[in-house]
């Protein structure tokens, strides 16, 4: 088995990010980290930089400290709680990257792993669903092409269901609060059998009053209520996506076959 990589859902909400360069990959660096509500701090000359990024700063200027120069020393990286580089001189970015490994600054240069504490995947984004693909450093493309793949299997319902996941585990920690305790053990116990029994589509139809049911007639009595006792339209009976290419598949081809006998019966 290869040394695996640790994969993290990193808050960086109000940390210090510094990007060094501008061009096309620093701008979808940029976009990550502003996501992420980080502080960022871009140094990059103005001529270099990609159409993108200059769009990214004029939306944003309140949340970029922008330089326009190169790197210049170590004062660059006072108060920076993870460094990105993405620019074309190795010797630069390996002289960026000893300074920040010396303050023990987590830092990424793209394409160059050994100037790696962590690398960048590809990655699926449906509203709070986020999946990240890492190949381990082996082949980014392919990382890229198995994105498309497992974002054509998931169901539509999924970002709703989340959503409508957490605004019951909101409302059921105002309810029933406490971290730690008995409660909190019933809270999860709850929370995991609320999630075996309801499918994800039929948790991306809860709505404000399904959620108060399940909590007056389910929690409160230390049971999981069915949709239709929660009062949601069930979605049990909803045939499968592919179910109609499915039958026209089948049709065609019994139409095809009829075709052919009647052709050599003549
Ligand atoms: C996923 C993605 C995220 C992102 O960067 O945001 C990402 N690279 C992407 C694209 C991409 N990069 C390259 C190609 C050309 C095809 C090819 O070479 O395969 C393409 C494809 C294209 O351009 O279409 C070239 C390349 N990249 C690295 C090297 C060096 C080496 O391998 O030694 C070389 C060779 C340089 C050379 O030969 O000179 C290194 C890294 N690239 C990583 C991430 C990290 C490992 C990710 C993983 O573990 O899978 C790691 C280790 C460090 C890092 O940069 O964080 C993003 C796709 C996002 C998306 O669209 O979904
Ligand atoms: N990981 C990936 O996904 C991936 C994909 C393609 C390329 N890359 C690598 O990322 C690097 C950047 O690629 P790009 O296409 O964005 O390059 P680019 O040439 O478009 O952009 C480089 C940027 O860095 C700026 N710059 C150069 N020296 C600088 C310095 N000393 N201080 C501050 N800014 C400086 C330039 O002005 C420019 O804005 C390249 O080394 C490339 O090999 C990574």
């Amino acid at each position: 088995m290869p040394t695996t990589s640790l994969l993290l859902a990193w808050q960086l909400k109000g940390k210090r990010v510094l990007i060094v360069g501008g061009g096309d990959v620093a701008s979808g660096r940029l976009e990550s980290i502003l996501a992420a509500e980080a502080l960022v701090t871009l140094i990059s000359p103005r001529q270099g930089l990609h159409s993108k990024t200059l769009g990214l700063l004029q939306q944003n200027p309140d949340r970029i400290l922008y330089r326009d120069r190169d790197f210049s020393a170590t004062q660059d990286l006072e108060g920076i709680d993870m460094v990105l580089t993405a620019i074309d001189d190795t010797n630069i970015s390996r002289s960026i990257c000893n300074l920040a490994r010396e303050r023990r600054i987590p830092v990424n240069v793209a394409d160059i792993p050994p100037l790696c504490d962590f690398y960048f995947g590809s990655q699926i984004q449906r509203g709070n669903l986020q999946v990240l693909i890492s190949t381990n450093g082996q082949s980014p493309k392919l990382a890229n092409i198995i994105k498309k793949q497992i974002e054509s299997n998931l169901p539509e319902s999924v970002a709703k269901a989340i959503e409508n996941v957490g605004a019951l585990r909101a409302k059921l920690r105002e309810r029933a609060p406490g971290v730690g305790s008995d409660v909190g053990k019933k809270r999860m116990r709850w929370m995991v059998d609320v999630c075996n029994k309801w499918s994800l589509e039929d948790l991306a139809l809860l709505d404000d009053q399904g959620i108060e049911k399940m909590l007056n007639l389910g929690w409160e009595k230390g049971t999981v209520i069915s949709t239709s006792e929660a009062g949601i339209p069930t979605s049990r009976f909803k045939l499968p996506e592919y179910t109609l290419p499915a039958v026209a598949g089948f049709l065609s081809g019994s139409l095809i076959t009829c075709l052919a006998v009647i052709a050599r019966r003549r």
